[in-house]
């Protein structure tokens, strides 16, 4: 079997990443905030992948999972309130050199409710923190799964064109998190 290929995902509380992760795996359970991180491990198109979810009351350590080979970033487009904090929470965390030309990919998600701000609006705020790194904007619904499969595509190329990172620290953080929280 193919190397597993590790995916950081990380956004403020609410946005929805526990929500994506079960939607991509096909896991229906409840819901609960998430204290510490969640590893989901999926298979795509031959491809292993692995999502480590950090939660969004763990910011402050986000940045010590970021031996990642590509991030995803989900943001609560119908939080109107918090979209800068969002912006700048990832601007936050690209600045750590481990991160440096790891592809980014910025999910708007809640497009199913309709007053949610559209991906072309959140663009414009999150270009600026992307500039220079492979990187999107996309909408999709962790709910009904419209725009997942968009995300797994553009995931699986630039993995794809990206050689895996030396990543031996991840688990190791990420059992010290589980442990500590
Ligand atoms: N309408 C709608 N609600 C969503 C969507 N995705 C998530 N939610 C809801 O938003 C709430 C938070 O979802 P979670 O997936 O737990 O959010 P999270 O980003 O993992 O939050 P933390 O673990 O606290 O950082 C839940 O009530 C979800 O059902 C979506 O696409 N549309
Ligand atoms: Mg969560």
């Amino acid at each position: 079997m193919a190397a597993d290929r590790r995916i950081l995902v990380v956004g403020l509380e609410n946005a929805g990443k526990t929500r994506l992760l079960r939607t991509m795996s096909g896991d229906v359970t409840n819901l609960m905030p998430t204290r510490g991180c969640i590893v989901k491990t999926i298979s795509y198109e031959g491809r292993v992948l692995s999502l480590l979810e950090v939660g969004g009351f763990a910011r402050s350590v986000w940045r010590r999972y970021a031996n990642a080979d590509c991030v995803v970033f989900v943001v609560d487009a119908h939080d109107r309130g918090r979209i800068y904090e969002a912006a700048t929470a990832l601007a936050q965390l690209l600045r750590e050199p481990r991160l440096a030309m790891v592809p980014v990919l910025v999910l708007c998600n809640k497009m199913d409710i309709f007053t949610s701000l559209k991906p072309e609006v959140l663009l414009t705020l999150f270009a600026p923190v992307l500039r220079g790194r492979p990187s999107a904007v996309l909408g999709c619904s962790a709910m009904t799964g419209d725009g997942v499969p968009a995300a797994l595509a553009w995931l699986a190329i630039w993995l794809d064109r990206t050689r895996p990172r030396n990543r031996r620290t991840l688990f190791r953080c990420c059992c010290y998190s589980l442990r500590s929280s």
